[in-house]
Parts: structure tokens; C-alpha cells; sequence
């Protein structure tokens, strides 16, 4: 496959303080790529280096098959990049910010920047210091999917936008990349990036913890579970659950007041469902709830752990 992006060894330095320590990635063209990371994890600096904003300390970039150092004008014509914060003169319109931007990165279609602007519901005419928080992030999409870019990158693209246009701005996302395109986008809400994203890379002070496939974080996240089983001995229950590959964190009690003798056995699972399903199969259940994967769990713990310890497949009877 193509790769429209392919980033090695990338080092970044402020002064003495160095930010990004070598990172690795490469973004297939075709796909939506996401970052997510905590605040000042390098995600914007990441994304500068690649729009020749700012210069790598060390590392190699390619972008769309350029070195973005040498690509110039013709290069970023083929970007459409929304930078964290766009800033505005106060006295224009967003409709003059537009011809200024199209003027980088034309040409331009007059009739999709309406469409555009009619999509994200945005008044081109108001004056820009007029603009709130979230009216000027949409200009700063608009401006960034105007000329139909082979790439888009997208600094928090949804930040400070209301829940519709979120959903109007995932499509946009899913119809530039149906088109060919490829997006880099970057987030620190994982939910953004499982909606929008193929692949997802996870940035945490300066260097990639992971890079997965959206289905496969899900595959490793952890699920509770919770079930009732009537006829049991804890042991046995126990002995069957230390069977299933994934399971930990095992508890299992006396239903209290039950006069049969039923127990409530509690444990997280990560991977498969098949062999637990297998197991639960041979016994008596009379209840069973299987959580939805906490991915934000699973994200949080990559964000604070240098390497997340394996779960213990330990029975605990309480
Ligand atoms: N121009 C600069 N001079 C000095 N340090 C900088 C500069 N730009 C960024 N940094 C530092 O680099 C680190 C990474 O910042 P960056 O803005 O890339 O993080 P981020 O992941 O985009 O965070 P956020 O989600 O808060 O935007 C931070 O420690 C930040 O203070």
C-alpha cells in the first residue's frame, strides 16, 4: 500500500528541552490515522514538523512522497492542515479569511466552500471578532477541506464544536477519505478517534506507546463480567474461569439469602469471548453481564504505565 506519510526517528528540540524522542509511524494513504495523547504530549509539534512549520531536530519525514522541508508551496497545496488555534485579524469576515486561504491553497470551488460553510452552519459574512470559540474552529475546517486536499491534518477538529456538527465533521472525514484522501488527526478524547479513525497511535510525553488498529485496542481492553450460577461449587467454578485465557481478577461469593446455595462470580476478561463462552456453557447460569470494552480504561492505562503488566489469572473467593 502507498503510505502518505512516513515519519522515522523524529527528535524535536526546544533549547536544551527536547519533546519528541524519536518517533515512528507511517500512515497509509487511504486511511484515517489518529494520535491521542494527554496535554503536552507532542501531538501539535508532531504535526508542525510535518507541515514544515517548525524543523525536526533529527528524523526523517515523508509527506505524500516529499520531504516537506524542500515540497514548499506546491506541497502544501496538497495539505489542508487545521492548527489547534487559528488566529484571526478582528477586523475581516470569515468570507475574506477564506480568499486569503485560498489564495495558499487554491484553487478553489466557490460553490463547495457554501456548501461547506452551509454544512457546518457557518455565517461567512460575520465579522471574525464576532466569531465564538467554536464558529472560528469551523472557518478553520472549512479552510482546511476547501480545495479537496489529498491530505488533511487536523489538530483536535473537533474541539469546541457542539455534538451535530461533530457528527457533520466525521462525515466530512469519511467522505474526503472515500474520495481518496488520507487524514492525520489528533485528539485527547478517545471516543473522537475510535469514530473517525482506522489506525491510532498513542503519544504520551514525547513517545509512542502504541500504534494499533482501532478493532484491535478494543480486542485488548478490558471487559468486567459478572454471573450467577446455581449448583455450583466454588471450586469448580474457580478451576473452570482459571481455564479461559484473558480472565482475571476473579471473585466469587455466596449469593446472600439465596437458600440453594447460588454464587456470584465477578472477573474482567481481555481478547476473545469464544473460550469463556465455551466454559459458561457447562455450568448452570441463571445470570450473566458481560460489559462493553472500556477502551478510555485501556487509554488510560497506556497513558500513566510504561508497560501494563500482564493481568494475573488469580481466583480470589470471597
Ligand atoms: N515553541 C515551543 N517552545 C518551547 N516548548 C514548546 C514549544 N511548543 C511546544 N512546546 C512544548 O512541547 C511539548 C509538547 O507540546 P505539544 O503542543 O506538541 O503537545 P500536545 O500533545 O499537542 O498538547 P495539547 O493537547 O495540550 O495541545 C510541551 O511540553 C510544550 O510545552
Amino acid at each position: 500500500m502507498n503510505h502518505a506519510i512516513v515519519v522515522q526517528g523524529l527528535r524535536k528540540k526546544f533549547g536544551h528541552h527536547e519533546v519528541l524522542h524519536g518517533l515512528d509511524f507511517t500512515i497509509d494513504a487511504g486511511t484515517v490515522f489518529g494520535v491521542i495523547g494527554p496535554n503536552g504530549a507532542g501531538k501539535t509539534t508532531t504535526m508542525r514538523c510535518l507541515l514544515d512549520i517548525i524543523r525536526p531536530s533529527a528524523g526523517t519525514i515523508s509527506v505524500l512522497g516529499e520531504d516537506p522541508r524542500y515540497g514548499g508551496p506546491a506541497l502544501r497545496r496538497r495539505i489542508g492542515y487545521l492548527p489547534g488555534e487559528l488566529h484571526l485579524e478582528n477586523r475581516t469576515t470569515g468570507r475574506r479569511v477564506v480568499e486569503h486561504f485560498s489564495a495558499i491553497s487554491g484553487p478553489v470551488d466557490s460553490r463547495h466552500v457554501d456548501a461547506l460553510a452551509d454544512r457546518l452552519n457557518l455565517d461567512l459574512d460575520r465579522q471574525t471578532r464576532k466569531l465564538s470559540k467554536g464558529n472560528k474552529q469551523k472557518l478553520g475546517l472549512l479552510q482546511a477541506f476547501m480545495h479537496r486536499p489529498e491530505l488533511l491534518i487536523l489538530d483536535e477538529p473537533t474541539s469546541g464544536l457542539d455534538p451535530l456538527v461533530q457528527q457533520e465533521v466525521h462525515a466530512m472525514v469519511r467522505e474526503a477519505v472515500a474520495e481518496g484522501g488520507t487524514v492525520f488527526l489528533s485528539s485527547h478524547v478517545l471516543s473522537e478517534v475510535q469514530q473517525a479513525a482506522d489506525s491510532v497511535a498513542i503519544l504520551r510525553d514525547g513517545g509512542i506507546v502504541t500504534t494499533s488498529t482501532v478493532e484491535a485496542l478494543r480486542d485488548a481492553a478490558l471487559r468486567k463480567l459478572r454471573f450467577r450460577v446455581a449448583g455450583a461449587e466454588a471450586h469448580d467454578v474457580g478451576a473452570l474461569l482459571a481455564r479461559v485465557p484473558g480472565v482475571a481478577n476473579v471473585a466469587i461469593r455466596d449469593v446472600p439469602g439465596d437458600s440453594a446455595g447460588a454464587l456470584e462470580a465477578t472477573a474482567t476478561l481481555s481478547g476473545n469471548v469464544q473460550p469463556l463462552v465455551r466454559e459458561l456453557a457447562r455450568i448452570n447460569l441463571t445470570d450473566l453481564v458481560l460489559d462493553e470494552p472500556d477502551l478510555e480504561e485501556a487509554v488510560l492505562t497506556l497513558y500513566t504505565e510504561a508497560s501494563p503488566a500482564p493481568a494475573r489469572n488469580e481466583v480470589r473467593h470471597v
